[in-house]
C-alpha cells in the first residue's frame, strides 16, 4: 500500500503542545503498573517516539490508513502506546473472531469519560454506556421494542413517504438541469425519517425542526474526533477542555428535544401510533420497569440515534452511488435487475429489496470498500491473552474494519469494486472456517455492541440507491469521481463530493397519473 501518511497542521499544533505538557508528566507515564506480571509479553510493537510512543500515526489525516500500514508490516496484532495510554491494534479476520468469540463481555464497553449534566457525549447516552444495568435494560427495549422488525414494518409509510420525497427533488433538479451533492440529499432523508420514526409527525422538514436537528447533528459531529482524543488522553487532556462547546451543543439540543418530549406527553392522540419517544416515555412511566430511565437518558438515546444512523447510511450511499457511476458495466446490471423485477410503472419500494440480490451485494460492497466507521473502539475492562499475548486491563482495543475488509489474506483483488465476490460465497466449510468469514465482514461491528440499526441501515441504503439508479441517469461535473478518501467527525467520507447532475429515465408518479 502505497498511502503516504500526512499530518494537518492543527493536528501538528496539537501534537507540539501535548509534547510539551507531556514533559511535565514523564513521571506518572513511566510509572510501572503495580503488577507488572505479563508485560514481558505483550503483542509485538512498532518502532515508537520517546514520550509520545505512536501518537503521530493516530494524528496522521487518515488514521486507518497509517494503521492499516503499520499492520501489513508488523502483523494483524499490535501493541501501540500513546503516552502512557495502552492501545491493542487488530486487523485480522482471525484475531477480531477470537477476540469476539472468546472476550466479547470483557470488550463490551467502551469506557469513555462523559461530561454528567451534558446529553451529547454525557453520562447518560446509550453509546458511550459501560456494559452494564442501564445498557442491558436498554439494548433489550431496542431490539424488542425500539428497532424490532414489526416496528420497523410499522414505519414502512414514513420511509416511502421520504423516499418519495427525496426523489421529487431530484426530479426538480433534474427539469432544472442542476447539480447536486448526493451525500446532502441523502442526509436529509436519513434526518427527516428517523425523526419521523422517533418523534412522530412533529418533527417534520415543513415546521423547521428537522432542519435544526440535521445543524445540531452536524455540529456534534464536528466535536467527535476531539473529544476522542480527548478521552484516549484522559489523563493529560481530559474531555472538560472541550467542556464549553460541548455544553452549548448539549444546551441546544435539550431545549429542541424537551419541546417535543412535553408535545408528546401533552397530546399523545396526536401522534400516529407509537413512536420511539411514545415507548421510551413508556418505559420511563413504569415503575416496576427493571431499570428507571430519566429524561435525559430519553433525550441521549434520541440523539445518539440520530448521530448514529444518519451519517453512517448518508456516507455509504455517497461512496456507492461514486462506485456505481464510474463503473458503467455495473450500472447497467443493476439497472437491468431493477427494470425486470420492478418495471418502469412505479418507484422501486422496500417490499423489493428481498427481489433484488444484485442491488443488495452492490451496497454490501459499498460498505465493505467504504465502511462509514473505519474503527471498532471497545476497552478490555480485565487483562487476558488473545493469540498467547498479554492484554493488560484497561488497554484500548482499536479493531481497524477498514484494514480487515481490505485483508489481501481475506478478500481477493480487495481494492477493487467487485459486488459478484459475494454472489460467490457459498458460507459452508468447516466451523472455524464459517466464523473468521463472517469476522472478515464487519460494517456494522461485531458482538453485543454490533449496531442495533443494521436492517435499518440495510433498508435506507438499498431503498435510495435503487431509487437513485433505476429513476435516473447521471452526469458528473468533472467527468470523473475522485474516491480520494477524508475524515468527517470519526466517520469516512469523501474528499471530493461529486457533483451530479440527475437527468430523468422515466417519472413513475406521472405514468401512473396517465394511467388511471
Ligand atoms: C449504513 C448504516 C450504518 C452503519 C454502517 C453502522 C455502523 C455501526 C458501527 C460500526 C457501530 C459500532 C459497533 C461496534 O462497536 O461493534 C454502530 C453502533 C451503533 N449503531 Fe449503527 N450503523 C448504521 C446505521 C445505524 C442506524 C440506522 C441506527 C439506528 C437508527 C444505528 C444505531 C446504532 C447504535 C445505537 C449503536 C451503538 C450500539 C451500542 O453501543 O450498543 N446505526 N453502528
Amino acid at each position: 500500500m502505497a498511502a503516504m501518511i500526512t499530518i494537518d497542521f492543527q493536528n501538528c499544533t496539537i501534537l507540539l503542545l501535548l509534547c510539551i505538557f507531556s514533559l511535565l508528566c514523564y513521571s506518572l507515564f513511566f510509572k510501572k503498573p503495580k503488577n507488572s506480571r505479563g508485560y514481558d509479553n505483550l503483542p509485538p510493537s512498532p518502532p515508537s517516539l520517546p514520550i509520545i510512543g505512536h501518537l503521530h500515526l493516530l494524528l496522521s489525516t487518515l488514521t486507518h490508513k497509517s494503521f492499516q500500514k503499520i499492520s501489513s508490516k508488523y502483523g494483524p496484532l499490535l501493541h501501540l502506546r500513546v503516552f502512557n495510554v495502552r492501545l491493542i491494534l487488530v486487523s485480522s479476520a482471525s484475531v477480531a473472531d477470537e477476540i469476539f468469540r472468546l472476550h466479547d463481555v470483557n470488550v463490551s464497553s467502551r469506557n469513555v469519560s462523559t461530561i454528567d449534566e451534558s446529553l451529547v457525549f454525557g453520562s447518560s447516552g446509550f453509546i458511550t454506556a459501560p456494559y452494564g444495568d442501564y445498557w442491558k435494560f436498554m439494548k433489550k427495549l431496542v431490539a424488542t421494542k425500539l428497532l424490532r422488525p414489526q416496528a420497523i414494518e410499522q414505519s414502512r409509510g414514513v420511509r416511502a413517504e421520504e423516499l418519495e420525497r427525496l426523489y421529487a427533488n431530484l426530479l426538480n433538479k433534474a427539469k432544472k438541469n442542476e447539480s447536486i451533492d448526493i451525500g446532502k440529499e441523502a442526509m436529509k432523508l436519513t434526518n427527516n425519517t428517523i425523526c419521523r420514526m422517533s418523534m412522530g409527525r412533529s418533527c417534520s422538514e415543513n415546521n423547521g425542526e428537522a432542519e435544526r436537528l440535521r445543524e445540531l447533528v452536524t455540529k456534534s459531529f464536528a466535536l467527535t474526533k476531539k473529544i476522542f482524543f480527548a478521552n484516549l488522553l484522559h489523563s493529560v487532556l481530559g474531555i472538560s477542555v472541550f467542556k464549553t462547546e460541548i455544553m452549548g451543543v448539549s444546551r441546544e439540543f435539550d431545549e429542541l428535544l424537551e419541546g417535543i418530549l412535553v408535545k408528546h406527553e401533552e397530546k399523545p392522540e396526536e401522534n400516529q401510533g407509537k413512536d420511539m419517544m411514545d415507548l421510551l416515555l413508556e418505559a420511563y412511566r413504569d415503575e416496576k420497569a427493571e431499570y428507571n430511565i430519566t429524561r435525559n437518558h430519553i433525550k441521549s438515546f434520541l440523539l445518539e440515534i440520530f448521530l448514529a444512523g444518519t451519517d453512517t447510511s448518508t456516507q455509504t450511499t455517497q461512496w456507492t452511488m461514486a462506485e456505481i457511476v464510474s463503473n458503467p458495466s455495473i450500472l447497467a446490471k443493476l439497472r437491468e435487475e431493477i427494470d425486470s423485477v420492478v418495471g418502469k410503472t412505479r418507484m422501486i419500494q422496500e417490499s423489493d429489496l428481498p427481489n433484488l440480490p444484485y442491488l443488495q451485494v452492490v451496497v454490501k460492497e459499498g460498505l465493505r470498500m467504504h465502511p462509514p466507521s473505519p474503527f471498532l473502539l471497545r476497552t478490555f475492562r480485565e487483562s487476558c491473552e488473545i493469540k498467547g499475548f498479554y492484554v493488560p486491563e484497561n488497554t484500548v482495543l482499536f479493531v481497524n474494519a477498514y484494514a480487515l475488509m481490505r485483508d489481501p489474506n481475506s478478500w481477493k483483488d480487495p481494492d477493487e469494486f467487485k459486488p459478484e465476490r459475494f454472489l460467490a460465497s457459498s458460507g459452508r466449510g468447516e466451523e472455524n472456517e464459517v466464523r473468521e468469514q463472517v469476522m472478515k465482514y464487519l460494517p456494522f461491528g461485531a458482538g453485543r455492541r454490533g449496531c442495533p440499526g443494521t436492517s435499518l441501515g440495510y433498508i435506507f441504503l438499498g431503498t435510495m440507491i435503487g431509487m437513485m439508479v433505476q429513476c435516473f441517469d447521471w452526469k458528473i461535473e468533472g467527468g470523473k469521481v475522485h474516491m480520494e478518501e477524508a475524515v468527517a467527525g470519526m466517520n469516512l467520507a469523501m474528499a471530493h463530493p461529486p457533483k451530479c447532475t440527475p437527468v430523468s429515465r422515466f417519472d413513475p408518479f406521472t405514468i401512473n397519473l396517465h394511467k388511471s
